[in-house]
């Protein structure tokens, strides 16, 4: 194994950091430190990370435990405190929870223990650097970067990268070129075409020109998960038959050409022009209708009290109807068989 060029301390080992582990021993110059303050959580580790090693195959003995493999040749460490796990690291990157002061202090406290040239990265699903930075030392924030997976990430191509306004260059091209340079997954169909004779790059950094809440994948996530919301809410369709109809339609399409691909193809001659000159009355009747409904945080249920009740009635439908639908959470099955399927279907977007 090459000598270990990044050493990579993970904060945060719940379902995105164990998937972030997983991602990172893919390449062979890299040892991982992890810390996570829960009691039970070598336990966790040892129950949860082998499921997701066992689709990188990162040991050479298969019947070997896994997680003691990878300790005994320290490319695996746990840290017992946040000090013991970035004071060596050469990129530090958290999957805390997405609270904003809990990162703010995440931050505070990396910056006293941490190399001043170490790389530090956020896994946030919308919170930007300019907020998780705000009570840290000036050079965090020109350090800090997020790099926002889609669940999972040991799986999943896209790393959103977001800088924040005093992250310099260098830090960007840093993170874009690390996870350029990520082995992918391995593909779980036997009929698909494993001849390749050269490794295909699988993850697809894309760096945001500037900061917004929610960065742009959930920007567009949540307004689909909106209106899906409010027509289950107004009874229009099931929540099963509307999950039908995107894997029917939307999803399949979105996996072979994104949002304006697909309308430049739909417009025919003269591409999405033609499009949107052709089907504005129809699409303008419709964003002018989109559903305005509202998720009330636990403050603003409090304080609105019998009110909130009618603001978010939706709420209570789409979580009777999917729990009806899928039952009370996803089964390990069903995430395994999940995960295959997308494994493939990254496979062939490569074809
Ligand atoms: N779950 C998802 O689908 C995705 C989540 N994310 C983001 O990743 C981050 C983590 O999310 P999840 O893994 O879902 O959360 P999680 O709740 O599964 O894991 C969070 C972990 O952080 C630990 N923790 C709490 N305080 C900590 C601290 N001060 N230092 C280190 N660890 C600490 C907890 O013990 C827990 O194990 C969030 O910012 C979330 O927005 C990003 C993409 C997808
Ligand atoms: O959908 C995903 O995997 C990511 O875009 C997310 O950030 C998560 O959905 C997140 O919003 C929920 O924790």
């Amino acid at each position: 194994m090459s000598q270990n060029t990044h050493h990579i301390a993970i904060l945060g080992a719940g379902t995105i950091g164990l998937s972030m582990v997983a991602l990172h021993l893919r390449r062979p110059d890299t040892k991982v430190t992890i810390y996570d303050p829960r009691e039970d959580f070598t336990t966790q580790l040892r129950n949860q990370l082998p499921s997701f090693l066992e689709n990188t195959k990162t040991t050479q003995d298969e019947d070997q435990d896994p997680i003691s493999h990878l300790l005994s040749t320290s490319r695996l460490n746990i840290a017992t405190s946040l000090r013991e796990a970035v004071q060596n690291a050469t990129i530090i990157q958290e999957q805390s929870p997405e609270k904003t002061d809990s990162k703010q202090s995440l931050w505070k406290e990396v910056s006293q223990y941490a190399n001043p040239n170490a790389h530090l990265w956020s896994s946030s699903s919308g919170i930007p650097v300019s907020a998780q930075s705000e009570k840290s030392p000036t050079d965090v924030a020109e350090r800090l970067v997020v790099a926002h997976p889609f669940n999972p990430p040991h799986i999943m191509p896209l790393v959103e990268i977001v800088p924040g306004p005093r992250t310099k260059a260098e830090r960007v091209e840093f993170v874009k070129s690390y996870f350029e340079t990520v082995p992918g997954p391995k593909c779980s169909s036997k009929n698909l075409d494993q001849t390749r004779t050269e490794p295909v790059q699988h993850y697809r950094p894309i760096i945001l020109r500037k900061e917004v809440p929610g960065f742009v994948g959930n920007r567009l996530a949540f307004a689909l998960l909106r209106e899906a919301s409010y027509l289950v809410g107004e009874g229009v369709i099931s929540a099963q038959d509307l999950d039908s109809l995107v894997t029917a339609s939307l999803g399949p399409r979105w996996a072979g050409s994104g949002v304006f691909e697909s309308y430049h193809a739909g417009g025919g001659e003269g591409g999405i022009g033609a499009f949107l000159q052709k089907l504005a009355p129809t699409v303008q009747d419709v964003w002018g209708q989109l559903g305005q409904i509202d998720i009330l945080t636990d403050a603003q249920r409090a304080a609105e009290g019998e009110n909130a009740v009618q603001r978010e009635k939706w709420r209570a439908e789409v979580v009777r109807q999917t729990e009806e639908a899928y039952g009370p959470e996803v089964s390990a099955d069903v995430r395994a068989n999940k995960e295959r399927m997308l494994r493939d279907v990254l496979e062939l977007q490569k074809q």
